[in-house]
């Protein structure tokens, strides 16, 4: 599942990655009607400027008319204000398209299947979210509008310089070509580096976040000087594309001066000599300088234009394949309410890549407000089991039913509503507490009902702690509560959420023995009156369930009461008398 694609394709796709992205994000046509309107109104005003001085000259500047003036002045305001007009709107337009984009991205990157997770990284979703759509904004707010500005100064200029004089018009499209020679490969180079650089950049974002993110790692493992050496690594690479970028200017810009020097140049020594044998005005010649000055901003424009399109053609295409990765569906389905149905596993197996099976053939029935307990080795697939209830992954093979009905009959989001989900580390999200007790939930929720949830969760004593009550703040993914607060917390918002299932996977196994103590009563609590599914490694948790099952390499190898396992399981009998006894 590659959502990044970088292939090369052939030129005649340009137009469909425009297409593409015109499509995506439906701006407003009346809106780039007026702003290209406006932008072709302020191009011709700015043309008829040189006119004006060509009448002057040749006049003599033999007085200006009032009706001259007003003229003059008027084009210069018009100019003015249709291109005050068109960069207003072009910016807001492009503005507004990755607005589009970013909603559009963010929306379907929270929609992700798990599985997206493992093979693409957060941090690249981020940067192509944020850096790929900018390209995307600059294109239509800066070389869309210059592009289309330009054909109708050259178009028009041209037309006038012909009118003019077409001899020194001629000598004008001697720069195209040279021009061109220039500019087309250097513009290959730029977009192949720009490429690059977005790809690195992305890279960098993934990198950098995912160092920060594991601060506490990095600090333990004393791998700080690890970690700066990685990371500078990356900006390192970044400056080196910078540095090759700065070559390729250096030698681009003055070629591009040195073209338009040597033109001038040659327009100044053939009307010189044009105007001193009379067959050119003096003032035909000024205005021919001002109008080669007025073509030679779009002819070089050109050149970036097309690199501008392919990087955007580019960008385009990436954000149109993370747009098309299948999401997840939330509502399809009929909508459930668990009332006394006991959970099923079917034959299931399930693998989370081709290489290995991660559960085989897994029956099992778990009875409604009963607990059913899994033990077994680490890696023998007990949280997997749970990412399957959850529906974050399908089986490949069997069914998992709740009643007679299979769970994928029902909609996700009706379906996982009826499940609270305790894992061993809780997460909390930075926020305050109430953000975190109320996270997902759709109504107004009370103080009172709060204090009811987190005394039911023994959390009454942590807020007792608190000056700012719910409103605390919990610090990023609840660093500033301890590990047993975090687990309370986490338990209040299972009681607020009231599932009819519970999933705790070894939701004590992280804490010292009064803490679990305590999460163990608030566990309890919990589980009242609820079909309970829990993952132990302490066997002392579950010895009380109603039924324990074995799990070893992804198969079930014995299910039944503690008594029964001890009798019958010699593994089990392994376990229990390691922890049993100790
Ligand atoms: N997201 C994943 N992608 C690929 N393989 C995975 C993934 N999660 C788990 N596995 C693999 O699946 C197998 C079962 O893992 P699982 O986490 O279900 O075991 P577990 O019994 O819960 O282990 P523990 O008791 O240590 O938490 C392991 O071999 C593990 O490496």
């Amino acid at each position: 599942m590659s959502a990044i694609k970088n292939e090369k394709e052939p030129r005649s796709a340009e137009t469909k990655g425009l297409k593409e992205l015109f499509r995506l994000t439906q701006p407003k046509k009346s809106w780039l009607v007026i702003a290209f309107g406006a932008s072709i109104l302020s191009s011709l005003a700015g043309l008829g400027v040189p006119l004006f001085t060509q009448n002057l000259i040749d006049r003599s500047f033999s007085g200006i008319s009032l009706g001259q003036g007003v003229l003059v002045i008027g084009l210069f305001i018009l100019q003015a204000l249709f291109s005050a007009l068109t960069i207003y709107l072009l910016s807001y337009i492009g503005h507004h398209m990755v607005k589009i984009i970013r909603e559009k991205l963010t929306t379907q990157s929270i929609h992700f299947p798990l599985n997206y997770f493992q093979i693409e990284r957060p941090g690249e979703l981020v940067s192509r979210t944020l850096n790929d759509t900018l390209l995307v904004k600059s294109f239509v707010s800066d070389s869309l509008p210059s592009f289309v500005s330009g054909v109708v100064t050259l178009v028009v200029a041209i037309a006038i310089l012909l009118y003019m004089d077409w001899k020194m018009t001629l000598l004008i499209f001697l720069a195209v070509p040279i021009g061109a020679v220039v500019i087309i490969p250097v513009g290959k180079k730029i977009f192949e580096l720009s490429k690059k650089t977005q790809d690195e950049t992305a890279d960098f974002s993934a990198e950098f976040g995912q160092v920060l993110a594991s601060s506490a790692l990095v600090k333990a493992s004393n791998a700080e000087a690890n970690a700066v050496q990685e990371i500078n690594d990356g900006v390192n690479r970044l400056f080196s594309y910078g540095k090759r970028e700065a070559k390729i200017q250096a030698v681009i810009q003055p070629i591009v001066s040195l073209v338009i020097m040597g033109l001038v140049m040659g327009i100044i020594a053939y009307g010189g000599y044009r105007v001193a044998n009379g067959t050119l005005s003096a003032g035909t010649l000024i205005a021919f300088i001002m109008y080669l000055f007025q073509v030679m901003g779009p002819i070089v424009s050109f050149g970036t234009f097309f690199t501008d399109m392919q990087k955007v053609k580019g960008a385009t295409e990436r954000i149109t394949v993370l747009l098309r990765e299948p999401i997840e569906d939330l509502f399809q389905g009929e909508t459930i309410t668990v009332n006394g149905e006991s959970l099923e596993f079917r034959q299931v197996s399930f693998r989370y890549n081709e290489d290995k099976v991660a559960l085989e053939d897994i029956n099992f029935t778990a009875m409604a407000n009963q607990t059913t307990a899994f033990v077994g080795p680490s890696g023998s697939g007990k949280s997997t089991l749970f990412t399957l209830i959850e529906e974050f992954y399908q089986p490949e093979q069997g069914q998992i039913l709740i009643g007679d009905h299979p769970i994928a009959d029902y909609s996700l989001s009706s379906w996982r509503r009826q499940i609270g989900y305790v894992q061993q580390e809780s997460m909390l999200l930075s926020g305050s507490i109430r953000d975190n007790l109320t996270y997902g939930l759709n109504r107004e929720v009370t103080d009172g009902e709060l204090d009811h949830v987190m005394a039911l969760a023994c959390g009454t004593e942590i807020m007792q702690k608190l000056p700012l009550g719910y409103q605390s703040e919990v610090g990023e993914r609840g660093a500033m509560l301890s590990g047993g607060e975090r687990q309370r917390v986490a338990i209040a918002r299972a009681f607020l959420r009231d599932p009819k299932i519970l999933l705790l996977d070894e939701a004590t196994a992280s804490l010292d023995s009064q803490s679990e103590e305590v999460v163990q009563e608030a566990l309890r609590n919990l589980m009242e009156g609820r079909t309970t599914l829990v993952i132990a490694h302490r066997l002392s948790t579950v010895v009380n369930a109603d039924k324990i099952i074995f799990v070893e390499d992804g198969r079930i190898t014995g299910q039944g009461t503690h008594q029964e396992l001890l009798e019958h399981h010699s593994l089990y009998r392994t376990f229990a008398s390691h922890q049993l006894t100790s």
